[in-house]
C-alpha cells in the first residue's frame, strides 16, 4: 500500500465539558474518505483538528512528512479547508474570491474555473459579494475553489448541503475524477454515505 497522505496518531481533543477523540489513530490515503457521523459527534472539529486550525491536546499530525507540531506553516499550506462560517471573505466578489485562493495555492489550476462555475450553475452570481449569496451558493463557490485548488489535503464540511441535485451530481462526477489523483485526499464530513461516491475509507463517529 502506498504512504498515507495524512498520518494521525494518538489524537486526543475535548472540549470543557465533552471528550470528542481519545488516542484516536488513523491514516488518510488518496480518495475520499468519509467522516460519518450524527448530530454533534465531532465532525467539523475532527476537520478543524486535520486542517491544524485547532489545537488538540495530544497527537501527533504528519501531512506528507510535515509534521504540524514543528512545521505549522508548511502543514496549513496544503490544505484547503472549507470555511463555512468564517467571514473573512464576504466583501469580496466571487473572482476576488478565487484570487485569493490562487495566491496561496501555487498548483491553483484557473483554466478549470469557467467549466466549474458552469457545472455548479454558478454564472448569475459570479458578480456578487459573498455575503450576497445564498448558504448553497456561497458552499459552491468554495466547492469550486477546493476542485481548483490542486492541495494535498481537501476537508468539505456537508459538501452537499443546500444543492440542487444538478449540483450534487456535478461534484460528485467532479469528486470522483479528483479521487483518481494519487497526490490528493479528500476527506468529507456527513451524516450518511454519498451516493455514487467510491470511498477509501469510511471513520465512522457514531449516531
Ligand atoms: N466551541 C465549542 N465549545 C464547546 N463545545 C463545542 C464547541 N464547538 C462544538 N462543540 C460541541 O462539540 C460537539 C461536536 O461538535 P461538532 O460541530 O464538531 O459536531 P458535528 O458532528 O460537526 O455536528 P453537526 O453535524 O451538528 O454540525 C457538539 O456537542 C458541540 O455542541
Amino acid at each position: 500500500m502506498s504512504t498515507p497522505i495524512l498520518q494521525v496518531s494518538g489524537l486526543s481533543f475535548a472540549y470543557p465539558e465533552r471528550e470528542l477523540f481519545s488516542d484516536l489513530s488513523l491514516n488518510i490515503p488518496s480518495g475520499v474518505t468519509l467522516v460519518q457521523g450524527g448530530d454533534g459527534r465531532g465532525k467539523t472539529t475532527l476537520l478543524q483538528l486535520l486542517a491544524g486550525r485547532m489545537q488538540a491536546q495530544a497527537g501527533r499530525l504528519e501531512l506528507k512528512g510535515i509534521d504540524l507540531h514543528t512545521e505549522g506553516e508548511a502543514y496549513r499550506r496544503q490544505i484547503f479547508c472549507m470555511e463555512l462560517r468564517s467571514e473573512a471573505y464576504d466583501q469580496m466578489n466571487v473572482p476576488e474570491y478565487f484570487a485569493s485562493v490562487h495566491a496561496a495555492f501555487p498548483g491553483f489550476d484557473a483554466s478549470r474555473l469557467p467549466a466549474l462555475i458552469e457545472g455548479l450553475s454558478l454564472t448569475p452570481h459570479v458578480e456578487k459579494k459573498l455575503f450576497m449569496l445564498s448558504t448553497g451558493s456561497k458552499r459552491k463557490v468554495w466547492l469550486a475553489a477546493a476542485f481548483a485548488a490542486g492541495a494535498t489535503l481537501n476537508l468539505l464540511d456537508d459538501p452537499f448541503a443546500g444543492l440542487d441535485q444538478a449540483s450534487i451530481n456535478f461534484v460528485v462526477k467532479t469528486l470522483n475524477a479528483a479521487a483518481l489523483n494519487p497526490q490528493q485526499a479528500w476527506v468529507i464530513a456527513l451524516y450518511e454515505p454519498p451516493q455514487g461516491v467510491p470511498l477509501a475509507q469510511t471513520l465512522d463517529l457514531g449516531d
